[in-house]
């Protein structure tokens, strides 16, 4: 048998062979997971002007110097400062101004007095400020206040190229009156899954054949990705169908082309044989358990990465390969995925490929460890399903003894 190519080598020659899509102009409206293509500086300090944190009065601090409880400090009130008004007037020494939280603190006063540290009470919106106030503590100047560019000053890097927007960053794009910006274009990737065998839901059972299951997985998986999918649907063996499925996919300017089944060495595996006979076959069958037969290389220019059709292989082959490929085309940096540590409860046997096994870690008196779960084969789509982590045993290993330390991909964020 020819050497099998690793884990790395195939991942790092599918990276090499995208780069980031081209640059389009989005509102921050739909800017959610999107990645931006151009550093941001702040268009403007932020806050955007020195404001209150708190509801009370706004003070010179000196005047209150030396208020207590005994003897308190009485203060007139100068004006009333509601959030969203903009005080054009200097505060006069000997004056207090009413004001809320968020609004502009007036020229003149250095502190605020949280209202709690008056003899008043909460007023409401409408109420007319009230002649004067008394004052039970003291403040020193800055109490309460909130600078002007305190969060961040105008001109300062906020994100770099390459950065995902999560909801926290639209929400500072848009306090920064940021509406508009420069992202990569979203992965467009076509889907289909191979195999006469393959029905779709909502059918009724058919003897010999079984619902087709990846598609919606990969669908899924590829969403979470943050790509954008074209289902070409079930295609059945033969080199015509797959052609033409490949010809929708090019008519739809995908960026790339994700296959399952049909890559390995039956007769039928009409992907493979398709790509090889018309396309280019840049390389076959990985080092890896399960996932070992996928292949990756072009069909007129478009790239196709073909995952085996055994869901688990589907599955984890999306996990090492497509994710990276999708992360590549949208423009995020490479970042392998985050390993985490576990003891084995159990021994495990492997085959010497590098095997990523499903798995269930818990945490016992402050340690991760792993167990295995059900039936380790390919097509055992529960045994994924019940495992919180994938268990990677390294290439060469065949065997793995209780009480080992093994690497493990979360697939929750339970394990975080
Ligand atoms: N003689 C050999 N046979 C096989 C080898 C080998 O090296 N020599 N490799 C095995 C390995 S490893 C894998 S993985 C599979 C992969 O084969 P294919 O990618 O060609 O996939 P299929 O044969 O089409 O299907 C495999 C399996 O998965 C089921 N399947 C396919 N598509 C779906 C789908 N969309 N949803 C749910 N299940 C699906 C299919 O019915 C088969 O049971 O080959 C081994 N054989
Ligand atoms: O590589 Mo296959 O994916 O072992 O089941």
């Amino acid at each position: 048998m020819s050497t099998l190519l690793s884990v790395d080598e195939v991942r790092h020659y599918i990276l090499s062979q995208l780069s980031p899509l081209p640059v389009e102009t989005i509102s921050l409206e739909q800017a959610f997971r999107r990645v931006l293509a151009t550093p941001i500086l702040a268009p403007s300090d932020l806050p955007p002007f020195t404001n209150s944190s708190v509801d009370g009065f706004a003070v010179r601090a000196l005047d209150v110097k030396g208020a207590s409880q005994l003897h308190p400090i009485e203060l007139k009130v100068f004006a009333d400062i509601p959030a969203g008004f903009s005080p054009h007037f200097t505060l006069p020494p000997g004056h207090a101004a009413r004001i809320m939280t968020g609004a502009p603190l007036p020229n003149g006063a250095d502190a605020v007095v949280p209202i709690e540290n008056t003899n008043l009470s909460f007023h409401d919106k409408a109420t007319q400020p009230p002649y004067s106030v008394q004052v039970f503590n003291p403040v020193n100047p800055g109490d309460n206040v909130r600078p002007r560019g305190q969060d961040i000053l105008r001109g300062h890097p906020v994100f770099e190229p390459g950065h995902r927007l999560r909801p926290q960053d639209i929400g500072l794009l848009a306090a920064l009156g940021i509406s508009h910006i420069e992202v990569y274009r979203q992965p467009r990737l076509g889907i289909f899954s191979t195999g006469d065998e393959l029905i779709p839901l909502g059918t009724a059972p058919i003897p010999g054949k079984i619902y087709d299951s990846n598609r919606l997985m990969l669908k899924m998986l590829i969403e979470q990705a943050g790509g954008e999918v074209i289902d070409l649907g079930i295609v059945t063996d033969t080199l015509d169908n797959v052609r033409s499925a490949l010809d929708t996919a090019r008519r739809n300017n995908v960026d790339l082309v994700l296959t399952s089944g049909g890559v390995s060495v039956g007769v039928f595996d009409v992907v493979r044989h398709l790509i090889e006979q018309e396309g280019e076959r840049h390389l076959w069958r990985v080092n890896m358990r399960p996932g070992k037969p996928i292949l990756f290389g072009r069909y007129h220019e478009m790239p196709i990465l073909s995952l085996p059709g055994n869901p688990v292989s589907a599955f984890v082959g999306f996990w090492v390969f497509v994710r990276p490929a999708i992360y590549r085309l949208a423009g995020l940096p490479f970042v392998p995925p985050l390993r985490l540590k576990a003891i084995l409860e159990h021994p495990i046997e492997s085959d010497g490929r590098e095997s990523y096994l499903r798995a269930i870690v818990s945490y016992t008196n402050g340690q991760r460890l792993a167990r295995l779960t059900g039936h380790q084969g390919s097509g055992n789509l529960f045994g994924l399903s019940q495992a919180n982590a994938l268990l990677i045993v390294p290439a060469g290993v065949k065997s793995l003894p209780t009480g080992h330390e093994v690497d493990i991909w979360p697939l929750d964020d339970s394990l975080i």
